[in-house]
């Protein structure tokens, strides 16, 4: 397979036109699907990532829309612009958007990346494991991405950047649902927390309809209530979602379920593993996990797992953090070459829940 050419394809357009040809490669993680980029989007310019990632929501927008929403996307599309890392160690990097924008972080667009990497031969693909480092909005997220001696590579592992629990027991008043008490936890990016049992919902049983109309009003909620701050960086301070769980943040064997609404009302169809990443970083701090003990998270929706530990303590800025491990596969589902007619005037695309 060639290398993608989504950073160095200097000829493509810069607006939608009839010359616009993007080729993409889509994959999925639990469920969750992935349109990687391979090539056709605009150059993105900037220094850093967070610069590229500025640039591309001021300037190319209508590409984020074009691929994320119908006809060629759906609501709940996920996507990854490759663009050229600005850290030195960093083998590749990734602009993640979704269908309101674009976050600073996305495990599972990880998990899906180490693989896609070493079968492009971006890295070498190393027996029983190959080093991805993967810079992302966030840092550099490092995947291990498993390798048979058939060259068939595997599950992925990811260490997180720092990640912390931001504010505990947080009281926040939703819409609808009165006086609630969340906690906000950042694993490259900031979630809010609420066991489900305490607006009356079960994240395994409930209707997806009615865990993301509460997802969406409590996210809403802290965005107006509560000021969010990261040590790095303006840019990552915005909460991107709120996780709903089964409450059962006390280590067992048995896995433990969640589910996550983030953006604009997007449901994540597997565990999500900024999420994943964000809820160990709060159950460790609370003392209700250990360092190195693997715990099974569940989607609620789809009953995809990943499994997650801490694998060491570290600081964000002055804040005490960890660096998390999550595991999970990605698969292949196929390739796209989408296009456009000028006389077309769906031009950017549109949504429909
Ligand atoms: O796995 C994750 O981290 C992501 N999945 C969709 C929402 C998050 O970015």
């Amino acid at each position: 397979m060639a290398a993608p050419t989504s950073y160095d394809s200097a000829s493509s357009p810069s607006r939608l036109s009839a010359d616009v040809v993007i080729h993409t490669t889509e994959m999925h993680t639990g469920g969750e699907p992935l349109r990687i980029i391979d090539s056709g989007y605009p150059t993105l310019v900037g220094d850093t990532i967070l610069e590229k990632r500025r640039y591309a929501r001021q300037n190319h927008d209508q590409f984020r829309t074009f691929l994320m929403h119908e006809p060629r996307g759906h609501y709940d599309m996920y996507g990854a612009i490759l663009v050229e890392p600005d850290a030195p160690e960093a083998h590749m990097a990734a602009l993640f958007t979704h269908n309101e924008g674009y976050s600073t972080m996305c495990g599972h667009a990880v998990i899906a990346l180490g693989r896609y990497a070493v079968d492009r031969e971006i890295v070498k693909p190393s027996i029983p494991e190959a080093q991805v480092n993967i810079q992302c909005p966030c840092g550099v997220v490092r995947a291990y991405v498993s390798c048979d001696k058939n060259g068939k590579t595997g599950a992925v592992r990811f260490h997180s950047v720092p990640a912390f629990l931001f504010a505990e027991d947080m009281e926040v008043d939703v819409e609808g649902l009165g006086k609630l008490r969340v906690d906000i936890s950042y694993g490259g990016a900031f979630y809010a927390f609420l066991d489900a049992a305490k607006i009356g919902l079960d994240v395994r049983t409930s209707s997806t309809r009615d865990i993301v109309a509460a997802g969406a009003k409590i996210t809403d909620a802290v965005k107006t209530q509560i000021k969010l701050h990261h040590p790095d960086s303006d840019d990552l301070a915005f909460l991107y979602g709120t996780i709903l769980t089964d409450g059962n943040d006390q280590f067992t064997d048995e896995p433990t379920a969640n589910v996550c609404v983030f953006a604009d009302s997007q449901v994540d169809r597997c565990p999500t593993g900024s999420g994943v990443t964000a809820r160990i970083a709060l159950q460790y701090k609370k003392g209700l996990l250990q360092l190195g003990q693997r715990r099974v998270f569940q989607s609620g929706i789809t009953k995809s797992t990943f499994t997650g530990k801490v694998i060491a303590e570290a600081k964000a800025g002055e804040v005490d953090a960890v660096v998390v491990e999550v595991c999970g596969r990605a698969h292949y589902c196929g390739s796209n070459v989408f296009t456009f007619e000028e006389d077309d005037n769906m031009k950017t695309g549109f949504l429909l829940r």
